[in-house]
């Protein structure tokens, strides 16, 4: 029987699945779902998967891999048997947890996407989220990478309700935007989830730092699953898997390697740093404001 999304409480597990990914798709596939039924084992409520789990990270895999994703609300059953989604699907109902579905690159009239799809514990999707800024860097002697090469941009913000509480996605670079997870928390987000893949260079000087500060400025639970790091792959990801707390603190991490990390998701914390400094009370709405169109 499927879990209700009230049974979800103030504290529930969560599991970031920091999954290898390489050039075989139906291994990925195969590992993401083996790594989904473990976390279940270990009683995890809510599971997430890395950008790009089905995929390597690269330019040149993307419209070779992409596959067309279903809209919100789509159940189970009702989508193609076979697909990425469809394992998303079946995995979510067959073990009665949220699956937060890392991203996929997504095919749709012609444009490819880095998309996040949400799954109940019923197998339905609950959110599609299609990267909203693109990685697009250059950095002398570290790294350039343009994935605006070949991928388009999703136009809208994402969130989904668990049992009353709200959760944000949003995909790697999206977090550099401290604007977009304002107006998730906003919209009453409590939880953010971010499958992202940094690299070598941007990894060690930023992923943290960024995940923290997303944490404090919205007093809310940031969890970030990236792929574990392939040093021969012809992206090397950071790694580095991380839930940081609403009072800004990296409550678990992960090292490179692939693993499954737990952290606890606990609503009565994140109230009491809310009261205790009311920040979002004491905001000078007369001052300023940040505004999203599509809301
Ligand atoms: O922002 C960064 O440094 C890395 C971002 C990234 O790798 C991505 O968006 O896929």
């Amino acid at each position: 029987m499927a879990v209700q999304a009230e049974s979800l409480g103030n504290k529930f597990k969560i599991a970031l699945l920091q999954v290898s990914v390489g050039a075989d798709k139906q291994a990925n596939l195969s590992l993401a779902r083996k790594k989904i039924e473990e976390a279940h084992a270990n009683e995890a409520k809510l599971v997430m998967l890395p950008e790009c789990f089905n995929c390597p990270y690269d330019n040149k895999c993307f419209p070779e891999y992409a596959e067309e994703v279903p809209e919100v609300g789509t159940k189970l059953g009702d989508f193609k048997p076979g697909s990425t989604v469809e394992m998303l699907q079946n995995a979510a109902a067959e073990h009665s947890l949220y699956v937060v579905g890392g991203s996929i690159p997504e095919i749709s009239e012609g444009k490819v996407y880095n998309t996040s799809v949400s799954v109940s514990p019923t197998g339905t999707i609950v959110a599609k989220h299609r990267k909203v800024h693109l990685f697009d860097i250059d950095v002398p002697g570290g790294i350039r990478f343009m994935e605006s090469e070949v991928l388009s941009a999703g136009n809208s913000l994402t969130t989904f309700e668990v049992g009353g509480m709200k959760i944000g996605v949003a995909i790697c670079y999206d977090v550099r935007f401290p604007e977009l997870s304002l107006l998730l928390s906003g919209r009453g987000a409590k939880l953010l989830c971010i499958p992202g893949a940094f690299n070598m260079t941007t990894g060690p000087a930023h992923w943290e730092l960024l995940m923290r500060a997303r944490a404090l400025d919205n007093q809310m639970y940031v969890a970030a699953c990236s792929p574990a790091r392939d040093p021969d792959g012809s992206y090397v990801a950071w790694g580095h898997s991380m839930v940081c707390n609403p009072w800004g603190m990296v409550i678990a991490e992960a090292d490179e390697s692939e693993q499954i990390l737990y952290s606890e998701i606990d609503l009565e914390r994140l109230s009491e740093v809310r009261q205790s400094i009311p920040v979002t009370k004491q905001k000078r709405s007369d001052l300023y404001s940040v505004t999203v169109s599509d809301f």
